[in-house]
């Protein structure tokens, strides 16, 4: 038996079609939400990624602002553009690509963001939000996990999840969003200070894999029946992604999220969700808030 796939490219195209009239909705009211990214440098990753993003807009409405600046972008200047879209009325949301050349402070880039333009749901205005049970843009990935969870009638409720990574977009705000009252799993975050992930993995139901380790996952760590999310991004030689989840694990698992096509299509998705939400908002409230 081999495990279900959790289609996040047709969940996603789901979504992408139920946002699309509500832009309409809001279009009717005179309002056109735009979405900006600010990219820094020329990795093709990171423009492919954009890219994706801007064709996730024109398919449902939304009007794309683009800026683009060098690798050799000092700390001033990727301000500048910071401080102009949260200007810009146009500019609705807007996320930064991450990460940022080196020798640039993020941080203090995320901090001067205007945290109700924040699309990403990564300012501390919106991650202290999301602490303090308060309304607040979520973060991409972490939420296309649980809504990807959701729409496959994983059962959250009462789960263990192990989350494997600490980084800001996904391992550390990952756990606060499967404890919130309406998913109230129990979590185990894992890291690279771990001493035993597998004796860990094995206890878990739901595996959230966000290491950025090749295939770190293995079918001899998991519980027979787990569902397993591939949200890591490595590089293979050619280019190709390769997971943290090992290929033998769709054996094992009931579940399982294909990489290419299950969490990267989902962050997209959410990162829509949010720039329309916060139009609604702007616009005097639509049933969200
Ligand atoms: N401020 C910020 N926000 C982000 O959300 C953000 C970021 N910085 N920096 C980089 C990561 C990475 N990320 C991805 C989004 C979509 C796919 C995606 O759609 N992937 C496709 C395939 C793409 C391919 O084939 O290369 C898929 O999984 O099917 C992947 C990765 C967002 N990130």
């Amino acid at each position: 038996m081999t495990a279900q796939i959790l289609d996040g490219k047709a969940t996603a195209a789901a979504i992408k079609a139920e946002l699309t009239v509500r832009v309409e909705a809001l279009k009717a009211r005179g309002i056109t939400p735009g979405l900006g990214t600010v990219l820094v440098g020329e990795d093709p990753g990171s423009q492919k990624y954009v890219a994706g993003k801007h064709r996730d807009c024109a398919q449902v409405g939304i009007a794309s602002i683009q800026r683009e600046l060098p690798a050799t972008a000092s700390q001033e200047e990727i301000e500048a553009v910071v401080r102009e879209l949260n200007e810009d009325p146009a500019c609705t949301g807007y996320i930064v690509q991450l990460p940022l050349p080196k020798g640039v402070d993020e941080n203090r880039i995320l901090e001067l963001m205007d945290p109700d333009k924040d699309a990403d749901g990564l300012h501390p205005m919106n991650l202290g939000r999301l602490v303090l049970n308060e309304p607040a843009p979520l973060p991409c990935t972490p939420n296309g996990v649980i809504t990807l969870l959701r729409q496959y009638g994983v059962e959250i409720n009462g789960a263990e999840v192990v989350v494997v990574g600490r980084g800001v977009t996904i391992g550390r705000p990952m756990p606060l969003l499967l404890t919130r009252r309406s998913e109230n799993a129990t979590v185990t975050q894992c890291h690279t200070g771990t001493r035993d992930l597998a004796a860990h993995l094995k206890r878990a139901d739901i595996i959230v894999a966000a290491a950025g380790v090749p295939h770190l996952i293995k079918p001899e760590d998991v519980k027979p029946g787990v569902a397993v999310l591939d949200v890591g991004v490595s590089r293979d030689e050619s280019g190709k992604i390769v997971g943290d989840v090992h290929p033998g694990v769709a054996e094992v698992a009931s579940w399982i999220s294909p990489n290419p096509g299950g969490v990267g299509p989902m962050t997209r998705a959410q990162l829509l969700v949010n720039v329309v939400e916060a139009a609604e908002r702007a616009a005097g409230g639509h049933g969200v808030g």
